[in-house]
């Protein structure tokens, strides 16, 4: 496994992540169970900050889908990077962490009426605009409030990223955004710029995750700035907003070549500047909207090794106490991960095995075929790179609580998520009075069932 931030392996031949051994984290903490790295999520979003702020006044607002919850809120804010929300959850999340509102970007596709009004009362600082239904409504919801939101229209600029089919976003046939070839998206600008409460500030485009290739932001960036030439063309209005989307590539296992965060800054920026001098056409506030790149490498999972069944020429499965509920990613896009026994870290390679999780699904397989020293029952797994879309994604299928979250730093662990409980689980479950007069539960209460 890649050591990545701030991860080593010390004299125990532990692996040490933020200056704690792992082993005393699962102690302590129990598994499975998420560590951030907060000197690497810290350094990674001052790595966006110089490439974009500092150098080119951009604005950097990290993406929430990715992993949000207070204490990263709190951090984002620090560091500060703005925000994209794509929920009335997550914004209520950013709300009550204190985020300064007016620098919480609004997503989403299907923006509820009243997370629409939650997004006006919390004065957030921009909206981005999916589809003519929700300019519309915002048009009417904010001439009833008295406001005028500043919004970006998001389109789709018809680049295709390479990248996993369900992660793609840019496409034409894509439930995102309006398309700049079919002409909605300039339909969409003149009804904008004729609508009395929308402050149309600019474009937005997001044309994948995972992404390796720079030039595909290039590419996205010359089909926007020629969409704006054409409405400047076309209203005499042009944008001053400009937001190229997430989506950088981050190491997961071998093959995975991310670029650097300031090489994406260069590639994007300047094909704006060279496209707005190109077409006459003021330089317009380049946006990024990083997600992946800054949360996941940042985080690793960490599970206690249970069953291990050997099926003798055919394959060696090892269990873990977690799973698809806690990483949803593989099940989903086959992902593939890397990890390390954190417990004998050193220790040199022996067989191949696939680590399973404890869900009823054959597909809840974390890894497949990694090799590593033998497992053995009660040795702690170490999975890398799990800061994004794992926590963000978990479920509670099987009923299994989800793990905690520790954040790591200079060898102190605070608890920034609780484990979930049992009664966690039971939470919202109610039973009707004439459910309970039944015969099952009688002869529950009575021991016998
Ligand atoms: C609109 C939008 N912005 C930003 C992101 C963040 O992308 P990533 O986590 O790949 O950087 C996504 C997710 O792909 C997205 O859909
Ligand atoms: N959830 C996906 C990425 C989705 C991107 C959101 N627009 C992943 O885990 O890779």
């Amino acid at each position: 496994m890649k050591l990545q931030g701030t991860m080593k392996i010390n004299d125990k031949g532990h692996l040490e992540i933020g200056g704690c051994d792992a082993v005393d984290l699962a102690k302590r903490f129990g598994t499975p169970l998420y560590v951030m790295d907060e000197q690497q999520f810290r350094q990674n979003c001052r790595n966006y900050y110089r490439a974009f702020t500092d150098k080119y006044d951009g604005t950097v607002i990290y993406a929430g889908k990715t992993l949000l919850t207070m204490a990263i809120c709190h951090i984002i804010a620090e560091e500060g990077l703005s925000l994209d929300v794509v929920s009335g959850g997550e914004l209520y999340t950013a709300w009550k962490a204190r985020f300064p509102m007016e620098r919480v970007f609004f997503h989403g596709n299907n923006k509820t009426r009243v997370e629409l009004k939650m997004a006006l009362d919390f004065k957030v600082g921009r909206i981005m605009a999916d589809n003519l239904y929700e300019l519309e409504t915002l048009n009417h919801l904010a001439g009833e409030a008295g406001v005028k939101p500043r919004v970006l229209l998001r389109l789709t600029p018809g680049v295709e990223a390479h990248t996993h089919e369900y992660i793609k976003t840019g496409q034409v046939d894509s439930k995102f955004g309006m398309a700049i070839e079919t002409g909605q998206a300039m339909e969409a600008v003149k009804i904008a710029l004729g609508l009395e409460n929308i402050n149309l500030t600019g474009f937005h485009c997001h044309i994948g995750s995972q992404i390796f290739e720079l030039e595909s932001y290039a590419h996205a960036a010359d089909v926007m700035m020629s969409f704006a030439r054409e409405v400047k063309a076309e209203t005499g209005w042009a944008p001053y907003e400009m937001n190229l989307g997430g989506g950088l590539g981050i190491y997961y296992a071998l093959g995975d070549e991310p670029q650097s965060v300031e090489k994406y800054a260069d590639t994007a920026v300047r094909a704006v500047q060279e496209l707005a001098e190109k077409y006459h056409l003021p330089m317009p506030r380049v946006m990024v909207e990083p997600g992946r790149s800054i949360s996941g490498p940042a985080g690793t999972t960490l599970y206690t090794v249970g069953a291990i069944k050997d099926i003798p020429g055919v394959r060696k499965y090892v269990a873990v106490d977690g799973g698809m509920g806690d990483n949803p990613r593989p099940a989903m896009y086959q992902s593939r991960y890397e990890a390390i026994i954190a417990n004998r870290a050193a220790e040199p390679i022996e067989e191949k095995v696939s680590i399973a999780g404890k869900c009823c699904e054959s597909g809840d397989m974390l890894i497949w075929d990694i090799e590593l020293p033998a497992l053995q029952p009660g040795d702690i797994l170490a999975v890398s790179a799990t800061g994004a879309y794992n926590y963000s994604m978990s479920m509670n299928y099987n009923r299994l609580p989800r793990p905690a979250m520790v954040l790591v730093r200079e060898g102190e662990a605070d608890v920034i998520v609780a484990r979930e409980t049992y009664d966690d689980l039971l939470r919202n479950d109610l039973v009707p009075d004439r459910l309970k007069k039944k015969g099952t539960v009688k002869l529950a209460e009575a021991g016998t069932a």
